[in-house]
């Protein structure tokens, strides 16, 4: 008898991108690798269901496949305990074969909330892992509902498609991050632990309503799929593929684009900017800020409108401050952001 219709969905899952992540290692072989090594492929895992369901995939199709396996996890002493559980989710992941396997504590900062902050020093933590072990690649455990969720708070903020277009299957550094758990529901995988046997841990945070993603899991998406049927999280998600297909092909008609709106000294042209479709003439003014300086975390659509205004409105003269101290004045037809 084959395993459990859920066992063997999220094992494929994962075979299919070990796959990838061989052919491309056998096509440049990951940096810390010796020639003809296995590549190391690490999973972060929480302990929670996602992420254990993922470790005991990746544990199981490794031994098929020419791949290492070890495992990540991050202790962000948030909560009493959290050391403790760091050690049991270490030793589950040993005891599913995974080596090298470490818990790493990290200190989280205050920028930008609790949650962003503690995702920040978590990347970090685990590039610096990725980099010190030379893995070729480090899966997350996120399903086709954290897409759906995630796209649903990209639209709340009102930012544009790129906001809509939720997580990426591959994305950071030297194409490190795989989300091979992107395309399946959160039930498929909650059925493979169970069917396992496999120990998970509940985040509290997960079931919190003082959270913005726990209050949209819990009662957001279950009134939504209420409303307009079980359908919706398969929508939303598929709303992130092609939204993330349309940014990127805006994205580089506005790199094209912004050469020629730019005089001998540099400077923006405002009439030839007034002249482009309103996404791609905001697209370069945002790459404008952003190349003097401005952090792209903290500029806003609002940030962007102001200055498309600055352009667009009958005003022939004016000036707005923009985030990293960056100035835009717009001047003889000229629009010029600098540094202040
Ligand atoms: N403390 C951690 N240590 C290592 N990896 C983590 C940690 N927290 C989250 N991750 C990774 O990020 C993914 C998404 O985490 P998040 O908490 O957003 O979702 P989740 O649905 O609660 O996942 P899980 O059920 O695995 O905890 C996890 O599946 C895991 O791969």
């Amino acid at each position: 008898m084959g395993p459990h219709p859920a066992v063997a969905a999220i094992r494929l899952a994962v075979r299919r991108v070990l796959h990838d992540v061989l052919t491309e290692h056998r096509d440049t072989t990951t940096p810390g690798t010796a020639p003809g090594e296995h590549p190391l492929v690490l999973v972060a895992c929480s302990g929670g269901a996602d992420s254990m369901a993922l470790a005991s995939a990746l544990a199981f199709e490794a031994r098929k496949l020419h791949v290492r396996a070890g495992g990540i996890t991050v202790d962000h002493g948030l909560q009493q305990g959290s050391g403790q559980r760091a050690t049991e989710v270490t030793d589950r992941m040993t005891a599913l074969g995974l080596d090298p396997v470490e818990a790493i504590a990290v200190t989280v900062g205050r920028d930008g909330g609790p949650e962003a902050a503690a995702r920040d020093a978590r990347y970090a933590a685990l590039d610096d892992a990725a980099e010190r072990h030379g893995a070729a690649a480090v899966l997350l455990g996120h399903t086709r509902d954290d897409q759906a969720e995630t796209v649903l708070l990209g639209l709340a903020r009102g930012s544009g498609i790129r906001s809509l277009s939720g997580m990426a299957a591959v994305s950071g550094t030297a194409r490190r991050y795989r989300r091979p758990f992107l395309e399946l529901d959160r039930q498929t995988v909650r059925k493979a632990c169970i069917a396992q046997e496999l120990a998970v841990w509940d985040d509290p945070h997960n079931s919190d309503p003082a959270y913005t993603r726990s209050r949209l899991r819990h009662e957001g998406l279950p009134a939504l799929e209420k409303a307009l049927g079980k359908g919706v999280v398969e929508a939303l998600a598929r709303t992130a593929q092609l939204s993330r297909d349309d940014a990127d092909a805006l994205d580089s008609w506005a790199a094209d684009a912004e050469a020629a709106v730019r005089d001998e000294a540099g400077r923006l042209e405002c009439a030839k900017l007034h002249g482009l479709p309103p996404a791609v003439r905001r697209r370069i003014l945002r790459r404008a800020v952003i190349a003097e300086g401005a952090p792209a975390g903290s500029l806003f659509a609002r940030h962007i409108e102001e200055l498309d205004r600055l352009i667009t409105g009958w005003r022939g003269q004016g000036a707005i401050n923009l985030p990293g101290r960056v100035e835009a004045r717009r001047q003889g037809g000229r629009l010029v952001i600098r540094q202040g």
